[in-house]
């Protein structure tokens, strides 16, 4: 693009009357990463993701994408720029077929977005998530965990640049948490996507991204790599020293 950090957050804070969720965390996303978001509960992990992608507008702080300031913007000014994001509770239409949910998305696909040829139309997004045997199916006939696939594939059909996923892992079995963990990978490589990626399953998530950041009551306490971060003493502490792999 042009040199600016895809997205960058400085000094973002929410407050929710006397609660200050999100508390002056400055961040800036570069083209290609795979950044993993962790924090204990109440963090201010899914907030700071509602600033990020426009849903929540910063109490202060500012917000810029490719530059540009989109603070106090409304969403679709974010979804225009390539943000797109999933919901911690898959927001699919449950009585649409599969397919159909994919084309909704696709309706928001705008200029200036990734050109992949991969995200060209729905049959090649349920390719690309290994959706294409469900099309036809009520999305309210497939599995949680295919609905969760389904959500990255609605938020895929906006060709986005930046990809915000928040607990896409959830009520996974391990096998397919690590499954879902290939295909984030997967989606950045072959997309050219960034991606920002808030998880509870730490050990999955931190042999996935190559950077890390770490919320504790609002707070950015740490930003760097996974084995940087698990060696930070106030992460350790953060997690009462039993959640973060040694
Ligand atoms: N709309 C809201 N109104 C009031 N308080 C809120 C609102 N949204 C979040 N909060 C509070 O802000 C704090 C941060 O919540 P948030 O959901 O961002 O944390 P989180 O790190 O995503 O937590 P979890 O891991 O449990 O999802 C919590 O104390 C929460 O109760």
């Amino acid at each position: 693009m042009n040199g600016h950090p895809l997205l960058e957050a400085r000094g973002v804070t929410v407050r929710f009357g006397g609660l200050t969720a999100v508390d002056g965390v400055s961040a800036a996303f570069a083209p290609g990463e795979l950044v993993g978001i962790i924090g204990p509960n109440g963090a201010g992990k899914t907030t700071f993701f509602n600033a990020l992608s426009g849903v929540t507008a910063p109490s202060a702080g500012e917000l810029f994408a490719g530059g540009l300031r989109l603070t106090g913007a409304r969403p679709h000014r974010y979804a225009r720029q390539g943000i797109a994001r999933t919901f911690q509770t898959p927001r699919v239409f449950a009585e649409l077929p599969v397919a159909a949910n994919v084309d909704f998305g696709l309706q928001f696909a705008g200029r200036g977005r990734s050109a992949s040829w991969l995200l060209k139309d729905a049959a090649s997004i349920l390719n690309l998530i290994g959706l294409a045997d469900q099309a036809a199916l009520p999305a309210a006939a497939i599995t949680p965990s295919q609905q969760r696939l389904l959500e990255i594939g609605m938020a895929l059909a906006t060709r986005p640049r930046l990809l915000l996923l928040d607990e896409v892992a959830a009520g996974l079995t391990e096998g397919e948490v690590e499954a879902m963990a290939q295909l984030i990978r997967r989606l950045r490589d072959e997309l050219d996507l960034t991606v920002i990626w808030i998880e509870h399953a730490v050990t999955t998530l931190l042999r996935h991204v190559e950077r890390v950041l770490v919320l504790h009551q609002g707070r950015k306490i740490a930003d760097g790599t996974p084995s940087e971060v698990v060696r930070n003493p106030e992460v350790v502490e953060a997690y009462l020293g039993d959640e973060v792999p040694a």
